[in-house]
């Protein structure tokens, strides 16, 4: 007979085994944690595959397997996604297209893994397939708002969210509109094209960008191949890459190096992922890329060390000269060349306006993207921890290449090593944004934000607590909560990029907003006032 208290229980992993096995013990507290809660309100978890003893692990680790699990689960039985650790969406996403019953994500409130960076990554892909689903999280699964959340998913299928922070643009004036009209006129007349080095990171399907939405704006994809990027660092020359490293040096950028390549970073891992710089910046000229994105992942991480040393300093107005093959021409002399980090298409559009609109409005043009990493209350303020994997450019730093550090990249997820450019971004004023695709649409979201200057033992403990080796940004996003930013938030990746002061901010978020709107999406502000 079937047993209606009865949910179902799903975790998603990453496909790298070390992830998996390192990672396992904070699943496996969070699952229990959960299904005690489930518990108290009369339900009962079952989980739909075993903890699968070879492997040392009990997460769903590729999309066959996802999809072999999924003929056994009920389609119209209640499903959990739990997600404590970093996931690749498409493990779950096909049996997720259809199934019939409420679907609920849940992660732990916890920067120890990229948890909830997994939960946001599969909200945005789900967005995207067009898949009803809710989502919640929690420090203990014991807390009011959680519980509050359960219960309602468990007595209707759906969970209510407050989104009163979301406010659709209404135009702006002045200055911000017509820099904003002007840009998104210039990329229909002018065009641009993005270099995508391999489409479609880690599971992400939310990243990938369709062309029919993309040509609308007037960006188009130049499919470029990692295979290609590999080939071409191997043509650069020793003393080209021996004088960037020593660019790098004299401006007083910090390398942790050690001797054991297996766990430690090393001067030939560093000379290598140079050798990627140069040759990222080559093909971008070849192939006329106003920006390019490097998923790294999949492929290239067996044959390379990171790609993120040199994508920290092609986001960088001020980085190391490179020139063509035959030694003539400076290639994008004076500029930075915006790259999307796991090539993150809709970061990438974001990436080129925020660097064209920057750069007309005379403000700092470097931007990246960041994970949402984790959060927690200082002094009265939520503070968000926001956390890339790997490298931002050195002008978020307070000064510059001298605050940079390049530390190892954890093995887990890079066997061969490479270092990061990281290091803690300095306060000011920001604006936040993401693109992201909904209903068939393309849509963006842009809010305000400070970064703060938290006491050093307060960013130390937030370090040592998430991913030391990655560069972190401490930042109090404006006029939204922390359950509303999660609610609302459909990706992985937020935008973020320095004005002077709060003022300019505004204008350049307005302009911003203003040709992304001109460039057909549909644009809300977020915590901010609509006008
Ligand atoms: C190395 C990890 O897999 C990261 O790539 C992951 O935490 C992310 O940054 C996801 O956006």
């Amino acid at each position: 007979m079937k047993d209606d208290r009865i949910i179902y229980l799903v975790a998603s992993g990453d496909l790298r085994l070390d992830a998996n096995q390192v990672c396992w013990p904070a699943q496996a507290a969070m699952e229990q944690a959960l299904a005690q809660s489930v518990e108290r309100l009369s339900g009962k978890v079952v989980r739909a595959h075993p903890y699968v003893p070879d492997k040392k692990h009990g997460f769903l680790d590729s999309q066959r397997y996802g999809m072999d699990v999924f003929k056994s689960i009920p389609e119209d039985a209640p499903l959990i996604v739990a997600e404590a650790v970093w996931q690749y969406s498409h493990h779950v996403l096909p049996g997720l297209t259809t199934h019939t019953g409420p679907i609920l994500t849940v992660a732990n409130w916890s920067g120890q893994w990229p948890g909830l960076v997994g939960l946001l990554n599969l909200n945005g892909s789900l967005t995207k397939a067009g898949i009803a689903y809710s989502s919640l999280w929690s420090v203990d699964f014991a807390d009011e708002f959680f519980l509050n959340g359960l219960q309602e998913w468990m007595r209707t299928g759906t969970v209510t969210h407050d989104r009163s922070h979301v406010h659709a643009f209404q135009g702006a004036t002045g200055r911000a509109s017509q820099i904003g009209e002007a840009e998104a006129a210039r990329l229909k007349k002018e065009k641009a094209i993005i270099g995508v080095f391999d489409e479609g990171c880690m599971g992400m399907f939310n990243a990938i960008v369709p062309d029919h939405l993309l040509h609308r704006t007037g960006i188009f994809k130049e499919r470029l191949s990692q295979s290609s990027l590999a080939y071409a660092a191997t043509q650069v020359s020793d003393v080209e890459v021996e004088a960037t490293f020593q660019w790098l040096q004299h401006r007083g950028m910090r390398f942790a190096f050690g001797t054991d390549e297996a766990t430690e970073l090393t001067r030939s891992q560093v000379l290598l992922q140079l050798k990627m710089y140069i040759a990222a910046v080559r093909i971008a000229d070849n192939f006329g890329c106003a920006a390019i994105g490097i998923q790294y992942q999949q492929g290239l991480k067996d044959v390379l060390p990171a790609s993120d040393l040199a994508e920290g300093l092609l986001n960088n107005t001020e980085r190391p000269p490179v020139f063509s093959a035959d030694g003539k021409r400076e290639l994008f002399a004076g500029t930075a060349l915006p790259h999307f980090n796991e090539v993150d298409e809709c970061a990438g559009i974001d990436a080129l306006v925020t660097h064209r609109i920057w750069n007309t409005l005379g403000l700092p043009p470097e931007n990246t993207l960041h994970d949402l990493r984790f959060g927690e209350d200082f002094d009265g303020s939520f503070v968000w921890v926001l956390e890339i994997s790997g490298a931002v450019p050195a002008a978020h730093f307070a000064n510059g290449y001298a605050d940079a550090s390049s530390e190892r990249q954890p093995p887990m997820y890079f066997r061969l090593g490479g270092g990061t450019l990281t290091g803690n971004s300095h306060p000011g004023e920001i604006v936040w944004s993401r693109v992201f695709i909904e209903n068939d649409r393309l849509k963006a979201d842009l809010g305000r934000g400070t970064v703060v200057r938290l006491p050093e033992q307060e960013t130390e403990r937030r370090w040592s607590i998430t991913t030391r080796q990655w560069p972190m940004m401490s930042a109090v996003l404006h006029g939204v909560s922390r359950n509303q930013m999660m609610a609302q938030h459909k990706a992985n990746h937020i935008h973020v990029a320095y004005a002077n002061d709060a003022a300019t901010a505004d204008e350049a978020m307005m302009a911003k907003a203003e040709c992304f709107r001109a460039m057909g999406m549909e644009v809300s502000l977020c915590g901010v006032s609509p006008a």
